[in-house]
């Protein structure tokens, strides 16, 4: 059964539709990429699924609910989390702090009892610090863990981006442009990481421009163009298809469909 169901979703800026009638599925374990040329509409699609627009129309069903223009606090606690396209990264705040800043948006407990550093509260802090020692180790910078995310490389803060969201326990998590600004050795660190996540059930759902890296790792592909699906399938049958490198072409870009 998928995961998430994607149905003809769609929405409008002024006169503009910047998604119209897009609709698609993600399984667990699948490795899903949105691709398109600028302005095609992928963050916009992004930002409707993880709850930061309403849609105009269409739905969205996370493990068969519908959950379309729910908070997305309340999509990360079923199980859907994201990152964005600008690092949302605490510089000034330690590695292993950032991590846990994603621990603490699922916190549950009554503000007097942490106020009062009840022992409950002390046992959950130190779940927490451990389990965020464990995902700065599963996406490799649990050597860094004390220092400050600003002296961290930029790949290094990719990753560490996604270790804040993987804190919330996602059963799907939605990265936008991970390998964005990142040199071939980082990219190849990002391909590694999200291969691995996927090995271990989580579904990814991918907006990437490196055509090479999304052709490498997709099990499926989405186009976008002027806010359309023009085309969809595995990494082979997109790359060759004439509407996606004619999209491509068109819209004059660096990147091409074809790799
Ligand atoms: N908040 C907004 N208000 C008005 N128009 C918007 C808004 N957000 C996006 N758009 C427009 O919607 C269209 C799709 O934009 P979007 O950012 O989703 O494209 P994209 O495929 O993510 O582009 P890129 O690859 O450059 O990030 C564009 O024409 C954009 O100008």
């Amino acid at each position: 059964m998928s995961l998430l169901e994607v149905s003809g979703l769609g929405i409008a800026f002024g006169g503009l539709m910047a998604v119209n009638d897009v609709s698609f599925a993600v399984k667990p374990g699948e490795i899903v990429s949105v691709i398109g040329p600028n302005g095609a509409g992928k963050t916009t699609l992004f930002n409707m699924i993880s709850g930061i627009y309403r849609p105009g129309r269409g739905a969205v069903r996370l493990n068969g609910e519908d959950v379309t223009g729910e908070a997305p606090h309340r999509l990360a606690e079923k199980g859907l989390s994201r990152t964005f396209q600008n690092l949302q990264i605490f510089q000034e705040m330690t590695v292993l702090d950032n991590v846990l800043a994603g621990y603490h948006l699922q916190e549950r407990g009554p503000i007097w009892a942490d106020l009062l550093s009840l022992p409950s509260m002390r046992r959950r802090a130190t779940i927490a610090r451990d389990g965020a020692r464990a995902l700065l180790e599963r996406v490799r910078l649990d050597k860094t863990e004390g220092q400050q995310a600003g002296s961290l490389s930029y790949g290094s803060l990719k990753r560490l981006e996604i270790a804040r969201a993987l804190a919330l326990n996602p059963k799907i998590l939605l990265l936008d442009e991970p390998a964005a600004g990142c040199n071939a050795v980082e990219t190849e660190e990002i391909d590694h990481l999200i291969t691995e996540l996927a090995g271990s059930g989580i579904a990814i759902l991918l907006v990437e421009h490196d055509m090479k890296l999304v052709m490498r790792i997709s099990s499926h592909i989405i186009v976008l163009d002027h806010g359309e699906k023009i085309a969809e399938g595995d990494p082979a049958t997109v790359s060759r298809d004439p509407q996606v490198i004619a999209a491509y072409l068109g819209a004059g870009q660096e990147e091409e469909a074809e790799c």
